[in-house]
């Protein structure tokens, strides 16, 4: 049974993949509500109000995923969810229609001050002088920032035979020439429009990117638009260009404090608001609400999720053909943590034949994860294992071979410690299994499962016989052994299926006898 707080409004219809499910119990209160009651949940739905902070996933323990119903994920403190290892999804595309839509309504509201002849008429005013408004045909429109959102409000405002000049240090020639609109630089942007409109997302680079230095930059009449994030037109300078008539009018959907409480900024009659209505449609919020309720059901049933913020994404399609390697690496990082027990700085895995065409990446994070496993006491995962590995000084890295040493696919895990490098390889054999084919230089095969038993020792006749006995004087039964050695008569291995854990009195007993140079318990 799995357990959903859902702290932030969200459409019932959307929440409904989740209802039918008997596996899901959901609870639809704020926070605050269930303070008691957090280390509970499995998952957290939110929308922009819900701030997840370090101190609430200290207080979540069993949470594994984070579903934001839109699209910003300011209010996500994602590093923090990476380093507790619980995934982070949000809903890009759901609400972009009608963002766009908001943004376009706020524009020609601004520019005809239809808000401002509202309430004068709601006065039981007739003052039609006063609210002479400007048009929007021909005007030019600046738009920083143009991914969904942004290139939505392009399309419109060609529409309205508006000319659009963009600035988004990540869009090609190419895409642009394909929307009609002019790529231009910042200083560009800034000199050439009538009305500028922001759609980027809180970063430590946009935040107070219209400030005091590029309003300065702008055409004096300008109007300014922020329907995508507070603080990214910082709200002092605006208060400054509004009060010495430089812009000449804003629309503010968010603000850098929400609710904005007593601002500045809403006691002037040339600025609009609304209160973060972009995403406010009938629309998108079932559009958002069912987005996050397919991915978080998906990923609880242990399936891959498609927007994922902290991992890499994957298809369903991707992640049935990796899948067999992805359990595979986990066991061959498990089992080399535990015979490495030294600290390591740097993990190689090579990737030859077959798997070699797939997506490594989640893969080798799966690796990753298994490696660290054992090493440390915090919850390690696909999700955070690369910070884990960074936190702890280990590097790694992918390579790429043709040697599959006769399989068709093979992965290689090498891992440096101080004095000691250890080599391990693996393949995965389908209708057959997993597969450890090559051991820290020696050739064998054996299943990475279960309680391992792994003795080095002279190739001498007799030396399975004398393991035996003492296991079997144990009462421990061998359910598999294999051998392997490099020369008659030289260093050997083995590496034996136990039917349960071994006690460490018996491995001493073990490491006692003639010619066994090392034993260790390795448990996959
Ligand atoms: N008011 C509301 O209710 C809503 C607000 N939003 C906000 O709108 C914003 C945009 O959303 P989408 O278009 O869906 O996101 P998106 O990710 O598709 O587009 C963002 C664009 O900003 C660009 N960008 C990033 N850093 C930049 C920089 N320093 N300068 C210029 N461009 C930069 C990116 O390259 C990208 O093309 C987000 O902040 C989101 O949170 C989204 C939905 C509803
Ligand atoms: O999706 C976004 O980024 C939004 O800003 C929408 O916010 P909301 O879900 O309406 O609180």
């Amino acid at each position: 049974m799995f357990r959903i707080l859902v702290s932030d409004s969200m459409s019932e219809e959307g929440l409904a993949p989740l209802r039918k499910s008997e596996q899901i119990e959901i609870v639809q209160k704020k926070v605050t509500e269930v303070e008691d009651r957090l280390h509970e949940f499995d998952a957290l739905l939110v929308r922009s109000a819900t701030k997840v902070t370090e101190e609430l996933l200290q207080k979540m323990p069993n949470l594994k995923i984070v579903g934001r119903a839109g699209v910003g994920v300011d209010n996500i403190d994602i590093d923090a969810a990476t380093r507790h290892g619980v995934v982070v999804i949000n809903a890009p595309n759901g609400n972009t229609i009608s963002t766009a839509e908001h943004t376009f309504a706020m524009m020609a509201a601004l520019v005809r001050r239809i808000p401002q002849a509202h309430i004068s008429v709601k006065s039981r005013e007739w003052n039609r002088n006063a609210f002479v408004g400007n048009e929007l045909y021909s005007k030019h429109l600046g738009i920083i920032g143009f991914g969904r959102i942004g290139s939505e409000v392009a399309k419109r405002a060609r529409a309205f035979g508006m000319q659009v000049h963009v600035y988004d240090p990540f869009l090609t020639k190419e895409r642009a020439e394909k929307l009609g609109v002019s790529v231009c630089t910042l200083d560009e942007v800034l000199a050439l429009s009538d009305i500028i409109t922001v759609h980027t997302p809180l970063t430590k680079e946009t935040r107070g990117l219209l400030g005091e230095k590029n309003l300065a930059k702008t055409k004096k009449g300008v109007y300014l638009l922020n329907c995508a994030r507070g603080g990214i037109i910082d709200e002092q300078a605006l208060v400054k260009f509004l009060e010495n008539g430089h812009v000449a009018g804003a629309a503010l959907d968010v603000f850098e404090q929400e609710p904005p409480g007593d601002h500045p900024l809403l006691s002037f009659d040339n600025v609009i608001v609304t209160p973060h209505l972009g995403a406010s449609t009938v629309e998108a919020q079932l559009n958002v609400a069912a987005q996050v309720s397919e991915e978080v059901l998906q990923f609880l049933e242990g399936k891959p999720v498609t927007s994922s913020i902290n991992l890499p994404t994957l298809s369903k399609d991707v992640y049935a053909k990796i899948q067999s390697f992805y359990n595979l690496a986990k066991k061959m990082g498990i089992v080399a943590s535990q015979y490495m027990n030294i600290p390591v700085q740097e993990i190689t895995v090579t990737y030859a034949g077959t798997v070699a065409d797939l997506e490594t990446t989640y893969i080798t994070r799966s690796l990753l994860a298994g490696f660290l496993k054992p090493r440390v006491a915090s919850t390690v995962n696909e999700v955070n294992a690369a910070m884990v590995a960074k936190e702890r000084g280990i590097t790694f890295g992918e390579k790429f071979s043709d040697e599959t040493h006769g399989y068709a696919n093979c992965i290689s895990l090498t891992v440096y410690g101080e004095n000691k490098v250890f080599t391990i390889k693996g393949t995965h054999i389908p209708n057959y299994g997993d597969r450890i084919v090559h051991f820290d230089g020696f050739s064998i095969d054996f299943a990475p499962e279960g309680y391992l038993l792994y003795i080095q020792h002279q190739d001498k006749p007799g030396m399975i016989g004398k393991v035996g006995n003492v296991l079997g004087s144990h009462d421990v039964n061998i359910a598999t052994m294999q051998v392997g050695r490099q020369q008659v008569g030289g260093k050997a291995i083995m590496m034996l299926t136990l039917d349960k854990p071994l006690d460490d009195e018996i491995l001493e007993k073990l490491t006692e006898i003639e010619d066994i140079e090392a034993a260790k318990k390795l448990e996959v």
